[in-house]
Parts: structure tokens; sequence; C-alpha cells
């Protein structure tokens, strides 16, 4: 169909339904989106961000991801929904219209294309990608263990059966590469979000050590702020505080990435539940946690606009 009006955002959809809805979504809101092709993913699928922009050129810009992780549907649906969200709030949503006046939006909504389709057709869990290489008798390399920052450590593993396997070597996965591409050639990203579920969790670097980032005061505060409001939609509570004291040491992850590239304001969802349902979230839950979600990312967007 031509337009978006007949998708359903309280349902889980397929690739293809995904990448023909966001054909229809900036068909129909061509005036603040456009769809970038960053690259291709291992098996040569299309790896596609949503742009919006109400103009200017190079500006400051948010970066969100979501489905990394395959298996995390909600996470992808969470995406649409938001997409939809932004286009529905600006010149309405006085925050949303002074970030979209003055930043750049880019989410990729569907970041591991390939193991997406996967759990589509043969595997529901499946959470990497579909990579293989000469002597690997396991498929995938873990895309949250695959980033040069922090490459190699504990919370990550060599053996490319392992779920957490880190791959042969940094960025060498296309749906990792392509991103750190973009961003790095962008040059301009000033926040960016990268989204998982399951936890009800609210993380800021660093994963790869007990450390504590520069700004971890600025973050720790960001993050009760956002994670108030958050609570103030349905009454879900989420913890907060750094990946490694918060959840475990992992290495080689997005955020870290991020954070030692210069964008101070590196953020990492996990999303509902906290167990009950896991990776099977239940369609009926796509809109309240997509709608307690936006409060967050609002916070996150907003401070960075300020700051
Ligand atoms: O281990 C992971 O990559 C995430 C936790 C995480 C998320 C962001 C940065 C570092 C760790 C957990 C999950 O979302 O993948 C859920 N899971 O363990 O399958
Ligand atoms: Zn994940």
């Amino acid at each position: 169909e031509r337009s978006t009006s007949s998708f359903s955002y309280s349902s889980y959809h397929t690739l293809e339904e995904i990448y023909n809805w966001m054909d229809n979504f900036v068909t129909e809101y061509s005036d603040i989106v456009s769809k970038i092709q960053i690259g291709h993913s291992f098996e040569n699928r299309s790896i596609l961000v949503l742009k919006f922009s109400t103009g200017g050129s190079q500006r400051r810009a948010i970066w969100i991801d979501t489905g990394i992780h395959s298996r995390e549907w909600i996470t992808h649906a969470t995406g649409i929904w938001t997409a939809k969200k932004i286009v529905s709030e600006y010149g309405k949503d006085r925050t949303l219209t002074n970030i979209l006046n003055a930043m750049d939006i880019f989410m990729e909504i569907v970041t591991n294309p390939d193991g997406f389709a996967f759990t589509h057709s043969m595997n529901r869990l499946w959470r990497k990608n579909k990579s293989t290489r000469p002597g690997m008798f396991c498929i995938g390399v873990d895309l949250n263990r695959n980033w040069k920052s922090g490459f190699g450590g504990n919370g990550s593993n060599n053996n490319p059966c392992s779920e957490t396997y880190r791959g042969p070597s940094p960025q060498s996965e296309p749906e990792v590469a392509a991103i750190v591409d973009f961003i790095t050639t962008h040059g301009n990203v000033k926040a960016l979000i990268s989204i998982h579920s399951y936890s009800q969790m609210l993380m800021y670097p660093y994963g790869h050590s007990l450390e504590p980032v520069p700004n971890q005061e600025e973050l720790y505060q960001l993050a009760k702020d956002a994670v108030k409001a958050l609570y103030e939609v349905h009454g879900i509570e989420y913890i907060y505080g750094s990946i490694s004291a918060t959840l475990y040491v992992a290495s080689g992850i997005t955020v870290d990435w991020a954070y030692d590239s210069g964008i101070k304001y590196a953020f990492t969802f996990e999303l509902r539940d906290t167990g009950r349902y896991g990776f099977l979230l239940p369609a009926s839950q796509i809109v309240p946690t997509a709608q307690e979600t936006w409060l967050a990312l609002r916070t996150i967007m907003e401070h960075t606009l300020q700051h």
C-alpha cells in the first residue's frame, strides 16, 4: 500500500514489511525524512538509516540504533513507533521541535538485517549476524562485541560458537564498519543511543572497564532524569548507571567506541521486560514500551541540544 496509514505500529513485522514501511514513510514525510543506504550486510542486504532533518547542513546530530541483536524485536518495533512519533510531534511538541530545528536525528532501525531475517525464518532467538569465514564451523559475530574500543577484552569471546563471539578483528563485520564509516565521516554526531532488550536498564560507558568516564556525574544525572520521565508514563521502573557497574563487563561494545570517538552522550537501553517474557515480549506491550521510552529519549536529546 502507498501510505503508512494501514501499517500497524502495535505489531511485529518482517524485514520486508519494515523496508516497505520505510519507503512509504519517507515518501509520505519527504519534507522531513529521507532514507540513506550506509552499506550492505554480510548476506548483501541493504543497511538503511532514516535521516530526520529540517534544513541546514552538517548540523549537530543524534544517532539512534535498534535491532543490533536480531532477537530483540521490541527494539525494532520501538524504533518504528519513535520514527512516526518524531514526524507527528514536529511543530506540536515544543521540546522536539526545538531539537529538530537545531539538530538532525539519524535512526538505524534494522541494524542486523541478516540476523533479523533469520529470526523470522529459522531461529527466533538468533542474536548475532550471519557472517562465516574459512575454518569457522559456527555462524555469526556478536555485533555488540566487534567495535574497536576495548576489543578483545573480558566479556567477549574468541570462540565463533559463542553468543558473544567478537569476530576476527575490530569492525570486521560490514554491519559495524558501515556505522563507523558513517558516523566518522559525518563528524558532528553529539549523542549515540543504542537500544537493546531486555532488563529495563539505562546505561552509559564504560562496559569494558570499571573506570568511570570523565563526565560520569553528568551522565548519571541525565540517566536519572530520563528514567524518571520514563517511569511517569506507565510506572515502569528502570535501573541506571555505567554498564560495567550495573550489568557486567562487556568489551568491544557500541557505546564504548562512540564515547572514545568523542561522543560524550552515549547511552544504551535495555527495554522491557525483566524476564517474564524476555525477548518474546507480547505485541500488546509494543506501544506502551515505545511511549515510555520516547520520554527518556527526548530527555537525552534535549540535554544534548542544550550542552
Ligand atoms: O550483552 C549485551 O550485549 C547486552 C547488554 C549490553 C548492552 C550494551 C552494552 C554492553 C552490554 C545484553 C543483551 O541486550 O544482548 C541481552 N542479551 O544478553 O541477550
Ligand atoms: Zn542486545
